[in-house]
């Protein structure tokens, strides 16, 4: 059966659920809480919310979504992770509990809390490769940085040098390895849903 509108997993144990599915049915999917593995069957595409991936982490593995949700992505499962999400999906956290879970989704080595205590939240625009119409506004909270990107790891933001950004200049902030993508602040807080339009497309786009 063909369907209009692909469905879209937001992964629902904790973190803003809320906002990621208000953002993909604005960017033309169907969302979808998920908590249970048989779930995980009926998307073709899932989000990890921004939250506390080591929160996250722990009830991945209560649930028995951990494994599941690795395979699924393994075989070619779009995913895209804001924040939290993007530190689960990362292959390494440094800074991370040593319990924490990685679903090594995506080449990269994450930093978490990386822009420090006295900069806990802040915002600023940035320029993101393959979103179109301007500058992304980027609303970040105790977000990670990536330190790291192995092969096949395009490269989609950065903090820009502006002479007051410090260590945080040219930090990378967004990535993309085939169809799994992630920035480390919140394209779900912002009311612009261009990332979201992106990720749709890779879950359209998708054998
Ligand atoms: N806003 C967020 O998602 C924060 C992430 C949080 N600092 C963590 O390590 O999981």
């Amino acid at each position: 059966m063909s369907r209009t509108r692909p469905v879209v997993g937001v992964l629902a144990l904790q973190g803003d659920v809320r906002e990621h599915a208000a953002m993909l049915e604005r960017a033309g999917a169907r969302a979808l809480p998920v908590r249970r593995p048989r779930e995980l069957s009926e998307v073709d595409g899932i989000v990890l919310p921004g939250g506390e991936s080591t929160t996250m982490s722990r009830l991945l593995d209560s649930f028995e979504l951990l494994e599941p949700l690795r395979e699924r992505i393994a075989d070619g499962l779009p995913a895209f992770g804001s924040c939290a999400g993007m530190i689960l999906l990362a292959k390494q956290a440094l800074d991370g509990r040593p319990d924490q879970h990685q679903l090594d989704a995506l080449d990269i080595v994450v930093r978490r809390n990386a822009f420090g205590r006295q900069v806990d939240s802040f915002e600023g625009d940035l320029e993101f490769t393959g979103v179109d119409g301007g500058p992304v506004h980027a609303v970040f909270i105790r977000a990670p940085w990536v330190e790291k990107t192995g092969d096949g790891v395009e490269v989609l933001a950065r903090i820009p040098d502006s002479g007051e950004a410090g260590a945080a200049a040219d930090r990378i902030v967004a990535v993309r390895q085939a169809a799994v993508l992630a920035t480390a602040f919140h394209p779900e807080l912002t009311g612009d849903e261009r990332v979201h339009r992106m990720f749709v497309r890779l879950v359209e786009d998708a054998p």
